[in-house]
């Protein structure tokens, strides 16, 4: 068990995602008392915060424009990056709980500013989608398809610039795991700046575990700090049908589980986020229980 004392913060954004539920699932998770069985385990689970979206969701109300939505979801990873900021800064080691994805931009926004890690910070990011993305390329306009853009520097400034005008990570620091859907608009972009993507098709050649504990020891020599980013569509959804955009064939819990034990050990881990569980869509609570079961084995 690891010694760190754990804040879950709870980020209560749905305008990135296409079904807006996602706002729900950190609440959920809080009523469902989260904390109490993470602490029982023995966890040191210092609190359990929420932020909220400046407007909420509701499903009675009229659809949002795209840029009343890019308004929201701006305003919330301003205050979320800060967030982050003054929670680094009071030594506890920050767990994010979303929200759709595009928390992203706000979580490793702040954890970065509040390192002062902007050469010197590597991200994994365990995802079924590329989410790379800008306002110009993406399809859908859905802003969780965006953050790992914004992240490297591109698309919309106030984005892009959180908290300081620098990208936040390099290219050759950013690593993704699990990816098997995205846009040619995406894949152009990553490619061109040679991010390294173990997808599903390597992954199940190779073992989750054996490539995840690799990069992690090649992280651990190349920056002094990384974080993990898990949106839970990464796995499949007979584990966790609790995402709004499941994609098939994913990774299975079997297998992702081990490779994350003891992970908060590693001093260098400076933050832990999982994104996009939609509470609406869970079936048997499966991917609520996964949420809980990736944060024992990380800090166990
Ligand atoms: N965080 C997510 N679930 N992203 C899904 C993105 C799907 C698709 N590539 C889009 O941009 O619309
Ligand atoms: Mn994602």
């Amino acid at each position: 068990m690891t010694e760190r004392k754990i804040a879950l913060l709870g980020a209560q954004m749905g305008w990135g995602a296409q079904k807006h539920e996602t706002e729900w699932g950190s609440a959920q998770l809080q009523a469902q008392k989260l904390d109490h069985a993470l602490r029982a385990q023995g966890l040191n689970i210092q609190s359990f915060s929420q932020i909220k979206a400046l407007q909420p969701y509701s499903a009675n109300e009229p659809a949002l424009e795209i840029n009343a939505k890019l308004k929201y979801i701006i305003d919330f990873n301003e205050r979320l990056a800060y967030s982050l900021a003054q929670m680094m800064a009071t030594d506890v080691f920050p767990v994010v709980i979303g929200g759709d994805h595009s928390i992203a931009m706000g979580t490793w926004s702040g954890v970065v500013d509040a390192l002062d890690a902007y050469e010197d910070f590597a991200l994994i990011w365990v995802d079924a989608h590329l989410d790379a993305h800008t306002p110009d390329t993406s399809l859908s306009q859905a802003i969780h398809g965006m953050p790992v853009a914004h992240l490297l520097g591109f698309g919309e400034r106030k984005l892009a610039e959180l908290l300081d005008a620098r990208p936040k990570i390099k290219p050759e620091h950013f690593i993704y795991f699990g990816i098997r859907s995205f846009e040619q608009a995406e894949i152009d972009l990553v490619r061109s700046l040679g991010i390294r993507i173990y997808d599903i098709k390597e992954i199940n050649a190779k073992g989750f575990e054996t490539l995840f504990k690799e990069v992690i020891e090649r992280l651990s020599k190349q920056v002094s700090h990384f974080g993990l980013t898990i949106d839970l569509d990464a796995f499949d959804p007979s584990d966790a049908p609790g995402v709004g955009s499941p994609e098939k064939n994913g990774l299975f819990k079997k297998d992702v589980l081990p490779a994350l034990k003891g992970l908060a050990k590693n001093t260098k881990l400076a933050a832990v986020e999982i994104a996009e569980f939609n509470p609406t869509l869970d079936e048997q609570n499966k991917t609520q229980l996964l949420i809980h079961e990736i944060l024992i084995e990380i800090f166990k």
